[in-house]
């Protein structure tokens, strides 16, 4: 249904009550999984987490926040914040970005719509660049999409091809860019058989190169630019693999994320692939938040982000449109999920006042994507907004608390203040210093989350409202590479672990509670399978509203 045929109206719900002031809280990255001492949620002290599940454990369950039921193609695919927050807030299950990619290129749809046609148009003069992450992470993209996506090309008249690498260590294990790296060189060693000049034109690891969100840190971004577009970078090296080695060979303390930026040059030094006039890119990740930044640098004619120096006249398309509001990029190769009739719309379309924050790394994960990659309010009279700024330029194993009680205080002093129904916060320390896989400060993270929840709880105690918590998916409960059969760390020969900075696929929980929350509202036990696209219905039924009739269904029930 298309949004000017949406009835918007949510009938009151016969028994739960209107008018609570309810607290949507988001752990990033907070999941359940083996109690040892490589998960760190349990062993840092988080007495408020801990205290629901003693106090009122048939007001605890856990929910699935992997796999099919966030709209992900296998249940081996672990969970992701965009993915995680759409379903949160659309309340139904949308096949993503990764799942979209697949079936386009499998189809061949792909090479057949207007966003290839685009490209298209230069591949008999010009090179095609095609930018992005270098895993199959499927998280923000897969390595088989890029094949995909390369052999297509070629078979459609690309003559020639250049990779600007970024690689990864965050959705898969630190080092493995290598491997990557090297799939990548004979792939296009194949494709020069084809007779394409396909060669890897530039490298540069994501966290430090390119892939930054939400205007957090724009250096990132020039970074990638001045590598990708202006072939320059403070590295030159005449093959990619070599490069590759020789920075890590010359640095202890070298990763995958933060790999610095190189770019390939040729005999006579001599970038190989710089972008320039009449080429055409393709921004291969499918999803949106770390390509938005770059989207703009390449389309927008207006920009003062950075000095851009050489702005070339380029076929642009992005693998899916990034943004819905924006419409950017406007050329793409695959349609996005239409996540229309999100929850966010329809609460503020009946009236519940609405107020939402995190910090930057974060911001766009409980206001973009949970209104279904849009940006922007629906209402800006009934919400408001807040972005605490966060650190930019460390990595966050050095400030592992973050803004968790800025966040917190923020939120707690909007439930005081009476003025919304709903103050929704994601709290990113699990997630954000999980990824680092530095599992002490990833217990420091944990503990600052735990404490950010108990004040908004405590908020809630004050006002007489209802607390939901949850996650988007695991991460912190697991710093550990484990035997998939025995679930036992796996140790090299002296001892140590292989550590995971990635998301994992355990179930979060799912927590109510609060004065507000009338003894009658019971979790339905009914609902063994149940989802985080389950939680909307729930947060629309505990704001005394029905849910739409399509909505995954709702957790909750009235027992008299
Ligand atoms: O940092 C990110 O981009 C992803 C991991 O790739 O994490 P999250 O989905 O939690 O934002
Ligand atoms: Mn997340
Ligand atoms: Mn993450």
């Amino acid at each position: 249904m298309g949004s000017n045929a949406t009835n918007w109206k949510l009938e009151a719900h016969p028994n739960m009550p209107k008018g609570k002031i309810l607290a949507m809280i988001v752990l990033d990255g907070w999941g359940e999984q083996i109690k040892d001492e490589y998960n760190a949620i349990h062993v840092a002290p988080t007495p408020c987490m801990d205290s629901f599940r003693e106090t009122a454990p048939d007001r605890w369950r856990l929910v699935k926040a992997h796999g099919p039921a966030v709209g992900l193609p296998t249940e081996d695919d672990m969970g992701n914040s965009e993915v995680g927050h759409n379903a949160l807030g659309a309340g139904r299950i949308f096949a993503q970005g990764a799942k979209l990619v697949d079936s386009a290129i499998a189809t061949g749809k792909l090479f057949k719509g207007e966003g290839f046609n685009h490209i298209k148009e230069a591949f008999p003069t010009g090179t095609l660049h095609l930018i992005g992450l270098l895993s199959d992470g499927g998280v923000h993209s897969r390595y088989d999409q890029l094949q995909g996506l390369m052999k297509g090309a070629v078979e459609n008249g690309c003559k020639r091809l250049r990779v600007h690498a970024l690689t990864d260590g965050r959705d898969v294990l630190d080092g493995t860019s290598f491997k990557f790296l090297e799939m990548l060189e004979n792939d296009l060693k194949e494709l020069r058989e084809k007779g394409c000049d396909a060669q890897v034109a530039s490298v540069g690891g994501r966290m430090y190169v390119t892939m930054d969100r939400y205007d957090n840190d724009w250096n990132v971004v020039k970074r990638g630019w001045d590598a990708q577009v202006l072939g320059e970078a403070p590295h030159k090296f005449t093959n990619a693999l070599e490069g590759l080695k020789k920075l890590k060979e010359a640095d202890p303390k070298f990763n995958d994320q933060y790999c610095p930026a190189f770019v390939i040059v040729d005999e006579a030094g001599k970038p190989v692939g710089p972008i320039v006039d009449g080429d055409a890119v393709v921004t291969i990740n499918f999803r949106a938040d770390r390509m938005i930044m770059l989207a703009k640098a390449l389309e927008w004619e207006k920009f003062d982000k950075f000095d851009r120096v050489r702005v070339p006249k380029i076929r642009y398309a992005g693998m899916l449109q990034y943004d819905g509001e924006l419409k950017l990029p406007t050329k793409y190769l695959v349609d996005p999920p239409e996540i229309d009739r999100t929850s966010g719309e329809f609460l503020v379309k009946n009236g519940v006042r609405t107020f939402a924050c995190s910090e930057t790394v974060k911001f766009g994960h409980v206001t973009f994507f949970w209104n279904g990659n849009r940006s922007g309010y629906f209402d800006n009279k009934l919400e408001e907004y807040v972005e605490i700024p966060s650190d930019s330029g460390i990595t966050f194993n050095e400030q592992p608390k973050m803004k968790a009680l800025e966040i917190g205080e923020k939120a707690r002093d909007a439930i005081l203040s009476k003025k919304f129904d709903q103050i929704r916060v994601n709290l990113p320390n699990g997630d954000m210093v999980g990824h680092t896989g530095d599992l002490k400060a990833t217990i420091v993270a944990c503990e600052a989350a735990d404490k950010a929840v108990k004040l908004m709880v405590d908020a809630i105690e004050q006002v007489g409202g209802i607390f939901v918590i949850t996650a988007d998916h695991g991460n912190a409960e697991d710093m550990a590479k484990r035997n998939p059969k025995t679930g036992e760390p796996i140790k090299d020969k002296d001892g140590n672990i292989q550590i995971l900075t990635s998301h994992t696929c355990a179930p979060v929980p799912f927590i109510i509670g609060g004065p507000g929350l009338a003894k009658e509202i019971k979790l339905r036990k009914d609902l063994p399978t149940a989802g985080l696209a389950n939680v909307a219905a729930t947060v629309m039924n505990l704001h005394g509203l029905v849910a739409p009739s399509d909505y995954e269904p709702s957790m909750v029930e009235w027992v008299q």
